[in-house]
């Protein structure tokens, strides 16, 4: 039993905003409230969280953790260390992996993984189609009864539209989203990084706005003709936004995220980054007026979540000629600190949406239970959100250190990791 003491406490959803305690037993939340008296205060310890925010449980919706298959890359425990860590307590891993997650069996491993682990807390996606190679759906239904939460084929779009309007009849009758990784291959052919002004003055092939946004386009119209539920994976440009909007405003069901990367640097950073790989993330880094976009509709509460689309790869892998480099950014470490230097700090979102854009939202979306309530199993994200601090990627416990943020300073460190009752990080530091 522990009580955490004069955090700020933020939570919309159970009308929660201001300084208060929070009682915790067996794992379980017992009491909130201002000055909670404890009796028997010997047997219960105190954590003064005073200057720290609580947040309702971070969840990553958008992960890569490499298991099986690249565990030279990323393994389910480094990644959900690196998780607890940049203050996570849930994440959501697609199915990219060696076997592809496209059957039953991959569910399970990955979940026993996880269980044994007692870190974060992990909601597997499965694939749409097997061998994410878009010729035929995937056992969806037996990946459903293990437990997947949504499909993707993320790493690759699934170009045929037929099988693709399939998938969003098939998965009606679970009530998951379809997550599109939104792109036209044919458009996107060999470009590594954004089509304009930088890729021209540094002679790389640039992948243009369109390449995605014919495919959000794409999808919103089969969303809606069949009536189903669809999520867009890091949308990067205006249009996508545009249309997700519109789309919004006619009914569909259609749900949207961003990374902090996209709405931190421009393809700028390519050039001031001397051509570093770690600047080559897929969709690319966009230029200002998308990026200015990005924030407005952050701003404006089109954008639903913020997924940090965290993708390790290892030093081998990524010191190679860019064109040649693999595409992904080590994120999840960084995402709270962007968030609140980016965002929380310039007037862009406040406590409540940043609850909204990090756990709220994608708990509704992929029917997570959670939330700062008494009865619930405590999760919580506990912020020291005036701290400032500087990136260094040697210290992530992700075994990915591709980041484009290296000491870059930043405000927003989280604190405090606690899952299921546990403590699973505090102040930095892994409490197995
Ligand atoms: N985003 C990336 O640049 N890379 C991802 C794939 C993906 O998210 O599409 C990866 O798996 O490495
Ligand atoms: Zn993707
Ligand atoms: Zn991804």
């Amino acid at each position: 039993m522990y009580v955490l003491k004069n955090g700020f406490v933020v939570d919309s959803e159970n009308g929660l905003y201001g300084k208060m305690d929070i009682l915790i037993k067996n794992g379980e939340i017992v009491e909130i409230g201002e000055n909670i008296s404890i009796n028997n205060a010997k047997e219960i310890k105190i954590y003064d969280l005073s200057g720290k925010t609580v947040f309702p449980g971070f969840i990553d919706m958008h992960v890569h953790l490499r298991e099986p298959g690249r565990e030279d890359k990323e393994t389910i425990e480094t990644g959900l260390k690196a998780a607890v860590a940049g203050g996570f307590v849930g994440v959501a891993p697609m199915p990219n992996t060696n076997p592809i997650c496209d059957n039953k069996v991959v569910v399970d491993y990955i979940l026993n993984q996880a269980k044994e682990l007692k870190l974060a807390e992990i909601y597997p996606i499965g694939a749409i189609t097997k061998g994410e190679k878009g010729e035929e759906l995937a056992k969806i239904g037996e990946m459903f009864e293990s437990g997947i939460v949504a499909v993707s084929d993320d790493g690759h779009p699934v170009t045929n539209s037929m099988l693709t309007r399939r998938a969003f009849q098939y998965i009606k009758q679970f009530d998951i989203p379809l997550i599109s990784h939104s792109e036209d291959v044919y458009i996107s052919k060999d470009g590594v990084m954004n089509e304009g002004e930088y890729s021209i003055k540094l002679g790389l092939k640039g992948i243009p706005n369109s390449a995605e946004e014919i495919m959000v386009d794409r999808d919103i119209i089969l969303c809606e003709a069949e009536n189903s539920r669809l999520h867009i994976a890091h949308a990067s440009t205006n249009g996508s936004l545009r249309m997700v909007k519109e789309a919004k405003l006619r009914g569909v069901n259609v749900t949207v995220e961003v990374t902090p990367h996209h709405f931190t640097l421009t393809d700028e950073e390519v050039e001031k980054q001397d051509y570093s790989t770690d600047t080559k993330v897929n969709p690319p880094l966009r230029n200002k007026k998308d990026r200015d976009a990005i924030i407005e509709y952050i701003r404006d509460g089109i954008v639903d979540v913020i997924a940090t689309d965290h993708a390790p790869h290892t030093k081998v892998d990524k010191n190679v000629e860019y064109d040649f480099a693999p595409f992904g950014i080590s994120g999840i470490e960084t995402a709270v600190g962007l968030v609140v230097t980016e965002l929380l700090k310039k007037d862009v979102i406040d406590l409540n949406r940043m609850a909204e854009l990090l756990s709220i939202n994608p708990r509704k979306i992929l029917k997570i239970k959670g939330g700062i309530k008494k009865g619930n199993l405590a999760k919580l994200s506990i912020i020291d959100i005036d701290k400032k601090w500087i990136v260094n990627k040697n210290e992530f416990y992700s075994k990915g250190i591709n980041t484009p943020f290296n000491e870059m300073e930043l405000y927003g460190k989280p604190y405090m990791t606690i899952v299921n009752g546990n403590i699973v990080m505090k102040n930095g530091e892994i409490l197995g």
